[in-house]
């Protein structure tokens, strides 16, 4: 069967038991007759039926295995449409970056206290220096 190319607004409408679609990292499957079987429970299924399923399918860990299920319930392509929500899969290495320049900020900010800190004791330094030595002569 050729791929059919949807909407979230086709996807919406098999959103019952008996006809029930949902989409996984912009994938339309057709879980109508997988959801019996489903080891998670059909209820879980039901709560995102005819929705973007990824975050809930990706949250529980689901195994190679499940992967593989999903395969030949494929029925088409999500066709986005302006104003329709963003996708649900993550870009790959957008979180641990931002969260890598927030640790370096950090360390950064670390060194510029340390060096005012150096560099204000080593004037502290030089004056007592210079009072001791006005103080003697
Ligand atoms: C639509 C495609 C889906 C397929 C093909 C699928 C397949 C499977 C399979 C094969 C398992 C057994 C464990 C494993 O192999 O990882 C499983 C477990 C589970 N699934 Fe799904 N699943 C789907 C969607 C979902 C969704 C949308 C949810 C929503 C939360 C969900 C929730 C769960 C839970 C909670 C378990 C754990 C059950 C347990 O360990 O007692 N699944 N699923």
């Amino acid at each position: 069967m050729a791929l059919k190319q949807l909407t979230y607004q086709d996807v919406a409408e098999h959103n019952t038991k008996k006809d029930l679609y949902v989409v996984i990292h912009d994938q339309i499957y057709d879980v109508t007759k997988f959801v019996d079987e489903h080891p998670g429970g059909e209820e879980v299924m039901l709560d995102v039926a005819g929705q973007d399923a990824t975050e809930a399918f990706e949250d529980v860990g689901h195994s190679d295995e499940a992967r593989e299920t999903l395969g030949p319930l494929k029925v088409g392509e999500l066709k986005r449409n302006p104003g329709d929500p963003k996708p649900k899969t993550p870009v790959p290495g957008a979180v641990a970056p931002a969260a890598n320049n927030d640790s370096a900020g950090f360390g950064v900010g670390l060194y510029i206290i340390l060096a005012i800190g150096g560099a204000a004791a080593y004037f502290a330094y030089q004056y007592l220096e210079q009072q001791k030595a006005a103080q003697s002569a």
